[in-house]
């Protein structure tokens, strides 16, 4: 058995590496990957589908190569931080008292592709070969949409190629004992909403203006909002089942430069919107909605709605939402739950997860992907100051993956063909 605390050090290396937004240090990062597959004898590739931004790819080869394949996929960069206001610095991956790891990238999500490794190094010690062939992909860009990183790499044909069954990628911290695992996720809809009025005199009452307009199409986001967050309140729907609605910007006016007198009506104003939407949720009502009741054209406004693109609409075909199984028919899961709980783990019932993430890339090919990081008894600190992970708990996390990793690459159904996959 390894002494733990190299095992930690390893994971603080790779928390040291600043990959965060807007100029994350992929290169660093890639060269500390590649360094941890050649110590495991892992085959390594790297793709470049845009210069810069490295997708690192590794290989430990199964025995029976017919076999659909694991991948194991993971992001390598990390949200920017506001440094003053943590308690330790974001890169420093500093240990306290308690054994708890402070980095960004310790929850969301360098824990999980460490803890891949670190498993499969495990396993290779106990001896352990896989029948079928396990991936790990560590890709770039995650947080800004993944457009140069897993959007490109579920398109291409190396992925084809890999005859993927199963993804695993990042789920979320669990504050109670009950480790989390989705099985979808929202879709997030930036909106951008803008006001135009008449300016004027700031001591003047008028009709119109281009903050009164602004400031209905606020009030009317927030009784939306209530009435979507009431549902969680009262705990008639999960997290991941609602309409979340939330200004993340607002931008009117000119600050006056003495402080003293402000006295100008600005002739434009507009704010932005962090919008998820389940898979579960007509699109329909709340385009209308945004057209009609937050900008419409009648208060002079406007609005910009990018939604990420997608190539199969979540309503297609069978007119519900297209969802990845989570039936006993979808062996992975399964599996998964076992593997779990053969080391010691416990599972709460899937979720929708309330963010985005790559997954999606995978699932709009029909694929099968669960999202999973195992941290329980933790408090749900991704994107927020001081995120920190607990070393046992990352420790106790690697041993539920060897579990999985285990399971999966050993599976072999014998009483049926293997699923098809979906067709979209
Ligand atoms: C749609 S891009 C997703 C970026 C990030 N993971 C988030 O949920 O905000
Ligand atoms: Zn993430
Ligand atoms: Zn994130």
């Amino acid at each position: 058995e390894e002494d733990p605390s190299s095992i930690i050090s390893r994971f603080q290396q790779y928390l040291q590496i600043n990959t965060a937004h807007p100029h994350p240090h992929y290169s660093q990062a890639a060269d500390f990957i590649l360094s941890q597959a050649q110590s495991l004898s892992l085959e390594t590739r790297t793709l470049e589908f845009v210069q810069g931004k490295p997708l690192i790819f590794l290989k430990w080869p199964g025995s029976d190569p017919d076999l659909p394949s694991i991948l194991l996929n993971s992001h390598t960069d990390v949200v920017t931080v506001e440094q003053e206001k943590w308690s330790h610095p974001p890169f420093g991956a500093h240990i306290d008292r308690q054994g708890n790891i402070y980095a960004r990238g310790s929850q969301d999500m360098k824990c999980v592709g460490m803890q891949y490794l670190e498993a499969i190094r495990k396993l290779k010690a106990s001896g352990f070969q896989p029948v079928r062939s396990v991936y790990l992909s560590f890709v770039p860009d995650e947080e800004i949409g993944g457009r140069d990183g897993a959007e490109k790499f579920a398109a291409s044909d190396a992925f084809k190629n890999l005859n993927v069954g199963i993804v695993l990628d990042e789920g979320l911290a669990s504050p109670n004992e009950n480790y989390r695992m989705f099985y979808a996720e929202r879709r997030a809809w930036p909106l951008v909403i803008r006001a135009t009025g008449q300016p004027g005199h700031g001591a003047k009452l008028y009709d119109n203006t281009a903050m009164e307009n602004l400031l209905r199409s606020i009030e009317s986001v927030r009784r939306f909002r209530a009435s979507q967050f009431d549902l969680v309140k009262a705990g008639l729907k999960a997290e991941g089942e609602v309409i979340s609605v939330n200004m993340v910007f607002l931008k009117a006016g000119t600050p006056s430069p003495t402080g003293f007198v402000m006295n100008l009506q600005p002739s434009e104003a507009e704010a932005g919107f962090d919008i998820r939407v389940p898979p579960t949720a007509d699109p329909e009502p709340l385009e209308r909605r945004i057209a009609e009741e937050w900008a419409p054209a009648s208060r002079n406004m406007t609005f910009e709605l990018r939604r990420f693109k997608q190539k199969v609409s979540l309503h297609a075909k069978f007119g519900k939402p297209v969802l990845n199984v989570t039936d006993i028919s979808n062996p992975w899961w399964t599996l998964l739950e076992e593997a779990v709980r053969k080391a010691n783990g416990k599972l709460g019932q899937p979720e929708i997860f309330p963010a985005s993430t790559d997954a999606r890339q995978f699932r709009q090919q029909g694929l099968p992907a669960i999202g999973f990081s195992p941290m329980a008894n933790t408090p749900i600190l991704l994107h927020d100051h001081d995120e920190f992970l607990n070393q046992d708990e990352y420790l106790k996390g690697i041993d539920v993956y060897g579990s999985i990793i285990k399971a999966y690459a050993s599976y072999i159904d014998h009483t049926r063909k293997e699923a098809p996959r979906d067709e979209l």
